[in-house]
């Protein structure tokens, strides 16, 4: 990566803190243009045309949008999942791809953990009773939960994020741990509290033995639709399935076909196919479905720090420097 030190052109194309757009604007010449904005889209484009350095996040920056920005050297995503980008288009023109690895691991582990409660323990439908006006009697057996701790949990997607949802599940709450990855974790080197407690599995196996299912798969071309009607057939009566990693590795009329007709129990979703989730959507309304609008790292804490890391990564990419947190292309 050759880019010299003097003042370049960024395009911010989502809101960051003021105090993160100080440190860009005291090196660089900024504009900021929401392209979801239709008044700001003119701006977007037109700053394309000219920008070095893209930062920003939840816009997909396609082959079409990248021909049109011929000067782009670095983009830097306020995120860790990476599919919003044309990742073929930018290595073929060398454009570093910058993302936001750990500072949400922790965060997003807890909104996974939330959706195993909630969904188990039924807990937004019976704060729906309260809220309603209709707890007027002891609550009888047909709206009883389902234990959570000890149940066995199958992880799909043995990340980052998912170890530290079986952190949760293993060490606090007493459940087997199942996982389906593309190769098995070194976990006595990496992972030490997990070793023996979390076992690679492969998918069918996970499926006909968890109690709860949770993906935390990123989207690609391995992963889309990854979970269709035949795996939804293979879960066992009775369990659960959540979903914080990417909508589209679900298909989601296979998910309702699961719910409406099969044995499933409930989902859990913090993402979709489309976002934000059609008004059309059966998801949205379901009453076995407990849905989120994407919140997995939408913590004060972890979406500054991760525009923190962003806006360092676009800094140092523009010096000529290596970013903290390049997405490696040929990763996995
Ligand atoms: N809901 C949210 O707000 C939210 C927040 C953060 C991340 N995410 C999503 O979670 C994803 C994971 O984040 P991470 O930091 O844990 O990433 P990571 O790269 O550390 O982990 C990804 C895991 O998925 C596995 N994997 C990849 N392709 C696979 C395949 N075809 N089959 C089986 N396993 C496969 C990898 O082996 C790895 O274990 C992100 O890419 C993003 O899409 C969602
Ligand atoms: O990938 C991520 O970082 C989350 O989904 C937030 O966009």
């Amino acid at each position: 990566m050759t880019i010299s030190s003097d003042r370049k052109k960024v395009l911010v194309f989502r809101e960051l803190p003021p105090d993160q757009l100080a440190r860009l604007q005291a090196r660089h010449d900024v504009t900021v243009a929401n392209p979801r904005l239709p008044e700001q889209l003119p701006a977007f484009q037109a700053a394309l045309a000219t920008a070095e350095g893209l930062i920003g996040s939840s816009y997909k920056i396609d082959e079409a949008l990248l021909a049109a920005a011929p000067r782009l050297k670095v983009i830097s995503s306020v995120s860790v999942g990476v599919d919003n980008y044309a990742l073929d288009a930018l290595a073929a023109r060398g454009i570093v791809l910058c993302h936001t690895p750990g500072v949400l691991t922790e965060t997003t582990a807890d909104t996974i953990f939330s959706l195993v409660m909630a969904t188990s323990r039924r807990l937004v439908e019976l704060a729906g009773l309260v809220r309603e006006g209709r707890w007027t009697r002891n609550i009888g057996e047909e709206l009883f939960g389902w234990d959570v701790h000890g149940k066995t949990l199958g992880i799909l997607g043995f990340g980052r994020i998912g170890q530290a949802v079986a952190r949760r599940a293993a060490l606090g709450f007493g459940m087997p741990v199942l996982y389906h990855s593309r190769r098995p974790v070194d976990l006595a080197r990496k992972a030490p509290e997990l070793a023996g407690k979390a076992l690679h599995t492969p998918l069918d196996e996970l499926l006909r033995h968890a109690d709860i299912v949770a993906a935390v798969l990123p989207l690609s071309n391995e992963t889309r639709g990854l979970m269709g009607g035949r795996e939804f057939g293979l879960m066992k009566p009775g369990a659960i399935f959540i979903n914080g990693g990417r909508g589209a590795t679900v298909q989601e009329a296979a998910l309702l076909d699961a719910l409406d007709h099969g044995t499933l129990r409930a989902a859990g979703l913090d993402v979709f196919a489309t976002e934000p989730l059609p008004m059309d959507s059966p998801l949205r309304t379901h009453p076995k479905v407990t849905a989120l609008p994407h919140i997995g790292s939408a913590t004060v804490e972890t979406r500054y720090a991760m525009a923190v890391l962003a806006t360092t990564n676009l800094l140092q990419a523009l010096a000529g420097e290596r970013p903290t947190a390049v997405f490696e292309m040929t990763a996995g």
